[in-house]
């Protein structure tokens, strides 16, 4: 559908070469009347249209046949246009003058929603029955659909990567990669390199070709985890990439064509970095097309007893074990809890109370919440020190000892000889007592003593 007659015959015949039957109108309410008469698999719309524009088509359709994947046209650079169409529910749009091979991609796209064999992959993998997370998950179900660009904010460890895989593995483009990014990892000159690919011999350290990560991602989804972590140069070669829709890696003098999804997410207030002139107000307005949150786990506390019930299942099923039991006051601890790390700090502390329980129940002391230690009895002395009446010394004395000993090896993140001289023994001897403990896992990967 559109005002130029030439680009309409252009569409018809190379989608012809497509072996797809095209029907061609110049105006809203021809296109209206088409929609209403016929059953089609994808619809291109262009923006300026004699009798109205094509967002009301994206509205219309949208409204009235949601299962119908359409496309918008957009003039060359506008992508205001682009942005209010995905909003709208199109499912992306491509811009004049249209590159053949471009609306061969998009088509193959707009058709793949249809036609895409399921992934397997279910909403059920979204654990939480809380309002906030069924709504979540229709709002997956949609986005899994369009080609927008998402952005998803959420506290750390809440589980906005999980919601990004989904957005893909649900979507027509599972076949393809799902790249996931944390661009807070990756140092400030490596960046373009990493993202874009380099030439062999481009800089000093570029000893052959590199794809770069947008082209890895090709027809699939890149994630891009702490966007607000990118650094300012960098902002500005992603708006273009994401204008463009293509790329040039460095030392390179070919752009390459890329076909990528965008999804983004970071724990930051991204609207505020934007205030602080951090973060460029042209990228965000491209990557926030649209918006979704996940809500911190204290914020849905119901779902708690169904994340540890998943959690401990699966921790158990991995370690082979049968699952313990929490005790009634284990359970109302975690109800009661805060949880500043969301689910991760969920499944750390399920994690580390099955490492330390070695009976059938998982005990409040299991749990080591942060809030606990962190107020003292009344007596001065911590909670943890009072040994429970029920429990030998013996028993007592190791738990204390395998608690002591993960602290430091999580605070050295599991570097024995770290861990040895923050616990003041010798490498040998934390060896010892690892085995002894339970705790080795095998290989003594930094120390040869
Ligand atoms: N609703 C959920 N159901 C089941 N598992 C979940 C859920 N939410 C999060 N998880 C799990 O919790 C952990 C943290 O989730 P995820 O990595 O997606 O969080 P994140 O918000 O991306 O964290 P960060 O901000 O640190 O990158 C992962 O192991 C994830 O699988």
């Amino acid at each position: 559908m559109d005002d130029e007659a030439d680009l309409r015959e252009l569409l018809v015949i190379t989608l012809g070469r497509m072996k797809l039957d095209a029907q061609a109108v110049g105006t809203v309410s021809e296109a209206r009347r088409a929609l209403q008469e016929n059953t089609f698999d994808l619809c291109l719309t262009d923006m300026n249209l004699p009798d109205g524009d094509g967002i009301e088509l994206v509205r219309h359709i949208n409204q009235h046949i949601p299962e119908l994947p359409v496309a918008m046209i957009t003039a060359y650079g506008n992508m205001e246009t682009a942005t209010l169409a995905m909003k709208e529910g199109a499912f992306d749009f491509i811009a004049k003058p249209v590159s053949l091979d471009r609306l061969r991609r998009l088509v193959d796209d707009g058709l793949g929603i249809r036609d895409k064999a399921p992934s397997g992959a279910s909403l059920e993998q979204l654990v939480g029955e809380a309002p906030s997370m069924q709504q979540l998950r229709t709002q997956i179900a949609k986005l899994a659909r369009s080609q927008a660009p998402i952005y998803i904010s959420g506290e750390s460890g809440s589980g906005k990567e999980r919601v990004a895989r989904l957005i893909h593995t649900l979507g027509p483009r599972h076949e393809k990669p799902f790249i996931a990014v944390n661009c807070g990892a990756i140092p400030s000159e490596l960046m373009e390199s990493e993202f874009f690919g380099h030439r062999k011999g481009s800089f000093t350290g570029a000893f052959e070709d590199r794809k770069g990560l947008f082209r890895e991602a090709d027809d699939g989804t890149l994630f891009l985890d702490e966007v607000a972590d990118l650094p300012l140069h960098m902002q500005v070669k992603l708006l273009r990439a994401i204008q463009e829709k293509s790329i040039r890696p460095v030392g390179e003098a070919k752009e390459f064509d890329v076909n990528i999804r965008i999804v983004c997410a970071t724990h930051k207030d991204l609207s505020e970095e934007v205030v602080q002139g951090r973060f460029r107000q042209d990228l965000y307005y491209r990557l926030n097309v649209i918006e979704t949150r996940v809500p911190p786990l204290r914020e849905r506390r119901e779902d708690i007893p169904l994340l540890v019930q998943h959690i401990m299942t699966r921790l158990c099923q991995q370690w082979q074990i049968d699952a313990p039991a929490l005790s009634r006051e284990a359970r109302d601890v975690l109800q009661q809890y805060s949880f500043p790390g969301n689910v991760r700090e969920l499944e750390n502390i399920l994690e580390r109370a099955l490492t330390l329980a070695d009976g059938p129940t998982i005990e409040v002391r299991h749990l080591q919440l942060r809030e606990q230690n962190e107020t003292p009895a009344s007596n001065g002395s911590s909670r943890e020190a009072s040994r429970p009446a029920s429990q030998p010394l013996e028993d007592y004395l190791q738990e204390i000892e395998k608690r002591e000993i993960l602290r430091a090896l999580d605070a050295t993140l599991w570097n024995r000889t770290a861990a040895a001289k923050k616990l003041g023994m010798t490498f040998r001897s934390l060896r010892y007592r690892l085995k002894k403990l339970g705790l080795d896992q095998g290989g003594d990967d930094d120390e040869n003593e």
